[in-house]
């Protein structure tokens, strides 16, 4: 086991440690800081170590270094070895050592660094100590432990504070220099446990009271630890060299006879370095993707530790001529340090068992020697001869050492607190951001609430103001222009009159001229269908004569017989559609007739009224009017009803011939215009032919006529009732909806005012929609059309009148149910005096009843009636309004407000 050494001039070298290379600079190369260190890299078999064999390490191998240092002679050397040469002789150029067993012969020694008396604390730090510490900060456990006998220069080397000199500073000052140097400590942390072992208890140097402290092993790492000691945070140098001092105070030193400052304890400086390194991604997922909201690296810490070792001397017993407490002192360092011996000898020669429970001090340094930490081992001698036995021994536990292999490993671990604590921090932020915003958003909403609160008060403010102002104006000018519109409407009378002769004058004579065309035409088609009439006729005697001849038994087969019967059936049908043309014509014949009497009579009569009503009158006279021709005699179209019979008429509005349908329903719409007529029209199924008609063609034509025809015949109570019962108002009311032509329009809506005025019908006519079709109509703006709607309305308010004041009906007026109103107030005052006249008796009927009476004050309709009672030209309309202003509370109290005189 022993170092190798050269006897007699032959050189031995020193026996490489097991499984390490050994590089004479090997104390400079430094680890790769690389987290590839941790867990899952080379793996290989563990080599013995204090601890025993490792279970679960991975890492790189790393001997233990050793150094020897030569302390310069004393004082006390210089007097007393004045005639000796030193004991040893250093060669550090080749890292030899050659200890003098006499004056011609030596042992040499190779060490991983020589230093000699002269070497500088400062080299002795960088060429033993700093390699170790740079392994600390990149995350390796690190010792650095001097050992030698009595002062020999082990504290020297380690402790000194250059308080007087810095560049005494021992290593122990310059480790932490380094380190402070490297670290970040807003990030990283470096705690300090400063101890001693003594007599086989673990005392705090920083904390003396604290002087039985236990070793805790970790069961699964193996890792040593002191959980009693205490733990000082480093937070600059001063800081550190002042625990230092502390620390130095509170060692036990005691007197010996070989060193009057001489250490009876090991002392054990423990610097604990925790630095934050950024892992990887801590919230990855197997697919990459992470978490939108926070994205953190999973922190990762390397907990470090640097132990350093000032171990007590190692001198003899008898020769340190120590006694009682001072020997068992002796005793007990002995026995620790033997221990030590022990497992380096066990550790070098690679034994199955390490003895490292023996001592303290083994247990202690589990993990220097055989463990995971780089470790540099010093060891100190002195030149004296007289002490050559304790220096051989020193250099042979120092060559022991050199054999020791380690098995570095990076102490990575995640950082969870950290993380948590992140986490922590970062969701309070985002609370706080949170809460800021909720806060700031109630804010704006509640602003938004405000202002918009103050704006729809300030503008119901300004409309309430505005309108208020608006009825004051209204009012003042209404009463101002009524004089005025007085004026005018005296001045337009006179001129209008004039206008209407000339007008009328133009329009007659355009109509006369072209109905006398019209009935040339129709004369020569008549004439021509008598012809051929005539023609036919004789064609059919010829056959008639033909056939006779056939039916004589010489005649030749059925066959001829047959084809003649079809020629005779054929000639039959043709000539009854001759007979049905014929009557069409006759009829269009007759109307031409009517209607240019009427016209010439007009014109005759120099009738002058507006021009409205005589349009209407001709119109009228077209399509349904057939009155008496003055001289007595029956009008044309009743003898022509005569003529063909008025079934065979009806008959005709069924025909599949358009031209003849239409024409039939004029002759029906003429006869109905006759109220002796209406009866047997309708007797004859004459009703129900034209409502057929409304309801089956599409030809607004025959529409527009048959629904005059049905208008003159809803001018008679029983058939109003029959109208109703076959659906008319439904069918008149799609007719006025499909309706484009005002005429159509007209004569729907004057068929909707007949019905309008049977007191029975009132409801009827609101639930089939027959106000709604009234009230529709109106969209065309054809004065004919708003007067027919007027006299529908007038006729409506006038039997809701009747009912409510016989206590038949109560309640609110259907029309203002339906919405009548603003369209009666609208045209109240319309130009057209028939429009204004039924609008006008209409109000008065709806303002007759207290029901109807807020309705129409909102409504505009009471200004109506106070203008109706002021200017209407009709008296007895007049006083109807006068009457129903003064007669109703409702309007009396808004006058009133209003300040209004009636
Ligand atoms: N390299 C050196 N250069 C100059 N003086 C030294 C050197 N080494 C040691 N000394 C001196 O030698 C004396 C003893 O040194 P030191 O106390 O460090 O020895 P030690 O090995 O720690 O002794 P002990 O084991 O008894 O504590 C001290 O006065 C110290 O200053």
């Amino acid at each position: 086991m022993s170092s190798g050494a050269c006897r007699n001039g032959n050189h031995r070298t020193a026996t490489r440690p097991h499984g390490s290379g050994f590089r004479p600079s090997s104390f400079k190369p430094r680890l790769p800081p690389s987290p590839s260190h941790g867990p899952g890299d080379v793996r290989r078999s563990s080599p013995a170590s204090l601890g025993g064999p490792f279970k679960d390490s991975d890492g790189v191998p790393g001997r233990v270094r050793v150094a020897v240092r030569l302390r310069p002679r004393n004082s006390e050397e210089l007097v007393a070895d004045a005639d000796f040469a030193d004991c040893v002789e250093l060669q550090p150029e080749v890292k030899r050592l050659k200890l003098r067993k006499n004056n011609w012969d030596a042992d040499t020694y190779e060490f991983d660094e020589v230093l000699t008396e002269y070497a500088s604390q400062k080299r002795v730090y960088e060429v033993v100590a700093k390699p170790v510490v740079e392994s600390v900060l990149d995350g390796y456990n690190g010792t650095v432990m001097t050992y030698g006998q009595t002062g020999t220069g082990k504290t020297f080397t380690l402790g000194r504070l250059g308080d007087e000199d810095t560049a005494d500073r021992g290593i122990m000052v310059r480790a932490m220099e380094d380190i402070l140097a490297d670290v970040d400590l807003g990030s990283d942390s470096i705690t300090v446990s400063y101890l001693q072992l003594y007599m086989e208890t673990i005392q705090d140097l920083l904390d003396p009271i604290n002087d039985n402290i236990s070793i805790v092993e970790d069961p699964k790492t193996g890792d040593v630890s002191l959980p009693g000691a205490t733990l000082v945070d480093i937070r600059d140098q001063q800081n550190f060299l002042e625990l230092l001092r502390l620390g130095e105070a509170h060692r036990i030193a005691a007197n010996t006879k070989l060193n009057t400052e001489s250490s009876r304890s090991h002392a054990i400086l423990m610097v604990h370095v925790k630095r934050s390194v950024a892992g990887e991604d801590a919230f990855s997922t197997e697919n990459g993707n992470t978490s939108h909201l926070i994205k953190p690296l999973r922190p990762l810490v390397r907990k470090s530790k640097l132990v350093v070792v000032d171990l007590a001397g190692s001198e003899r017993i008898h020769k340190s001529g120590s006694e009682g407490h001072t020997l068992e002192e002796a005793k007990s360092i002995n026995l620790s340090l033997s221990a030590l011996g022990k497992c380096i000898n066990a550790l070098a020669e690679n034994s199955a068992h390490v003895p490292v429970r023996d001592s303290k001090l083994t247990r202690l340094l589990k993990d220097s020697f055989g463990g995971t930490a780089r470790t540099s081992l010093i060891v100190t001698i002195g030149p004296s001869p007289r002490h050559r036995g304790e220096t051989s021994s020193t250099i042979l536990f120092g060559q022991r050492a050199m054999k020791v292999e380690n098995m570095l490993k990076i102490k990575e671990e995640f950082d969870y607190k950290s993380l948590s604590r992140k986490l922590e921090i970062q969701l309070d932020k985002l609370i706080a951001e949170n809460e800021r915003l909720q806060k700031s958003f109630e804010g704006e909403i509640e602003r938004i609430n405000v202002e918009s609160q103050s704006r729809i008060s300030e503008v119901e403010r300004n409309f309430a103001e505005a309108l208020e102002k608006e009825k004051l104006k209204c009012q003042m000018e209404y009463m101002k222009s009524v004089k005025e519109l007085e004026e005018k409407m005296v001045s337009n009378q006179t001129r209008n009159h004039r206008d209407d002769l000339i007008d009328v004058k133009r329009i007659n004579e355009g109509i006369g001229a072209s109905i006398s065309s019209e009935v040339s035409e129709i004369r020569m088609l008549l004439n021509t269908e008598i012809a051929r009439r005539k023609a036919a006729e004789d064609e059919i005697n010829i056959l008639g004569s033909q056939l006779a001849q056939y039916r004589h038994p010489e005649a030749d087969g059925d066959t001829e017989i047959y084809r003649l019967r079809k020629n005779l059936e054929e000639e039959i049908r043709q000539k009854r559609k001759y007979e049905e043309e014929a009557i069409v014509l006759r009829s269009q014949l007759v109307q031409m007739n009517i209607e240019a009497d009427q016209t010439r009579r007009c014109l005759e009569r120099g009738d002058l009224g507006d021009a409205f009503t005589l349009n209407t009158r001709v119109d009228q006279s077209r399509n349904m009017q057939l009155r008496e021709n003055g001289n007595g005699q029956k009008p044309s179209i009743a003898a022509l009803s005569e003529q063909v019979g008025l079934h065979k008429i009806l008959t005709l509005l069924e025909s599949e011939d358009a031209t003849i349908r239409i024409h039939a329903v004029k002759v029906v719409a003429n006869l109905a215009a006759e109220e002796v007529n209406q009866a047997k029209i309708v007797e004859a199924g004459g009703l129900t032919s034209l409502l057929m008609l409304l309801r089956r063609y599409e030809d607004e034509m025959v529409r527009r006529v048959a629904a005059g025809a049905i208008a003159n015949l809803a001018m008679n109570e029983v058939n109003q009732e029959l109208i109703m019962v076959q659906g008319g108002i439904g069918l008149l009311s799609v007719t006025a909806a499909n309706a484009e032509d005002p005429q159509t329009l007209r004569m729907v809506a004057g068929a909707i005012a007949n019905l309008c005025g049977n007191d029975k019908l009132q409801m009827k006519l609101r639930t089939e929609g027959g106000i709604k079709a009234l009230l529709g109509t109106v969209r065309c703006g054809h004065p004919d059309v708003l007067s027919q709607v007027a006299r529908g309305i007038a006729n409506f308010a006038k039997c809701e009148s009747r009912l409510a004041s016989q206590g038949i009906r109560s309640g609110r007026s259907l029309l203002i149910e339906e919405g009548a109103l603003p369209w009666i107030v609208h045209n109240a005052n319309d130009e057209s005096a028939p429009i204004r006249r039924h609008i006008e008796l209409a109000l008065c009927h709806l303002a007759q009843h207290e029901v109807n009476a807020k309705d129409m004050v909102t409504g505009g309709a009471l200004w109506e009636l106070v203008r109706i009672s002021r200017d209407c030209t009709r008296e007895d309309i007049r006083n109807l309004a006068r009457k129903t202003l003064s007669s109703s509370p409702t309007f009396r109290a808004e006058l009133r407000r209003l300040r209004v005189d009636y």
